[in-house]
């Protein structure tokens, strides 16, 4: 197969900043220009981008974003004050994926450290944000040669939500590898979680993967069981969205019954993410924040709604899965065994 063209999830064209709007897809594929940081936290929290790599390059662009209108002649620390605050406004748009604020960090630290006029604090959080875009495409693609070995000779995988290049600026995280392996001609079927409530499987996942001419099955997250009970897949295959000092891992909600199910069954379960989505400063999952997001999403199904009216809801984005059920992190600096804690610290040195 041909060599994978990644989506186009975050870009600057020279002039502008802008966004596939990810919840419209797979029907619609619309880009929107973001003009300002308000724009970008609406996007970010709407998850009109999404995926964790993607947001902390989105926010990334945000923070320039920011502070592009500011007059080249206001005194430099009344611009740092303004980075500062709109680093900090969009480090909120969503708490649970770390990449988020490692992103605003590094590109901040660098532009603070760039010059000394306001002009050359703009140009560095530019210069930066499409420095952390190229970085994060060529770590996709490590991850995906790194992770290609460990699905050598499997016909099937399955996966949950969407950790491909739509969650990324490059090959994905848990795709890069089938999308590596695909590209060696290893005849790989992904089986898709649809993944409720916002379906990120079903419409991203399978969309993305159609797109490349990777063979893909959609199943309701209900199904897997049955997937692996029948032997159709070798491996469980999923992103990430924190990785705790311990080997905790946070990732879309469901990925933890997925994990449990992979065990029932003898299956290998694999991580893969970006060694920025590792937080050594977070030592297990329980101390992770959790992100819970509004009822409609799971009272409504396309504006009709599929519950009582007003009934109780739990809505948590993401869950943890123990470490001990994660058979091996893949990152971009190669693959991580448990005992994960000198593991995860040895690639963070
Ligand atoms: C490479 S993306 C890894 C994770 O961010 C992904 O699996 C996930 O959980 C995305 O959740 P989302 O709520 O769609 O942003």
């Amino acid at each position: 197969m041909n060599t994978i063209t990644p989506v186009d999830t975050v870009s600057f064209d020279g002039r502008e900043v802008s966004l596939l709007d990810q919840t419209l897809l797979p029907g619609q594929q619309v880009r929107l220009i973001i003009e300002d940081a308000a724009q970008m936290h609406e996007a970010i929290g709407m998850l009109r981008v999404r995926g964790a790599p993607a947001i902390g390059v989105a926010a990334a662009f945000g923070l320039w974003l920011g502070v592009r209108g500011l007059s080249d002649d206001l005194p430099r620390p009344e611009a740092e004050a303004k980075v500062e605050e709109t680093r900090t406004y969009l480090a909120g748009a969503r708490p649970t994926a770390v990449n988020l604020s490692w992103a605003l960090d590094r590109c901040a630290a660098q532009a603070l450290a760039t010059g000394s006029s306001t002009a050359q604090l703009k140009q560095a959080l530019l210069d930066a944000a499409i420095q952390l875009r190229t970085d994060e495409e060529a770590t996709t693609r490590l991850i995906g040669e790194h992770g290609a070995d460990l699905l050598t000779g499997l016909s099937g995988v399955l996966t949950h939500c969407n950790a491909g290049s739509a969650a990324t600026v490059g090959l994905g995280t848990a795709l890069a590898p089938i999308y590596v392996a695909s590209e060696r001609g290893q005849a790989l079927r992904v089986f898709a979680d649809e993944t409720r409530p916002l379906l990120q499987g079903a419409r991203i996942t399978a969309w993305e993967l159609r797109e490349a001419g990777v063979p893909v099955t959609v199943i309701t997250d209900s199904m897997a069981a049955v997937v692996m009970r029948q032997g159709l897949v070798g491996a469980v295959i999923v992103g990430c969205d924190r990785v705790a000092a311990n080997g905790d891992v946070a990732n879309k909600i469901g990925t933890y019954g997925v994990a449990l199910l992979a065990r029932a069954h003898g299956l290998p379960f694999y991580v893969a993410g970006p060694t920025s989505t590792i937080d050594l400063g977070t030592p297990d999952g329980d101390h992770i924040e959790i992100e819970q997001r509004g009822a409609h999403e799971v009272t409504h199904h396309g504006g009709v709604l599929m519950a009582p009216d007003g009934v109780d809801v739990f809505n948590p984005a993401f869950d943890v899965t123990p470490a001990e059920y994660v058979t091996a992190i893949i990152t971009e600096k190669g693959i991580i065994y448990p005992p994960y804690g000198p593991g995860l610290q040895a690639v963070k040195a």
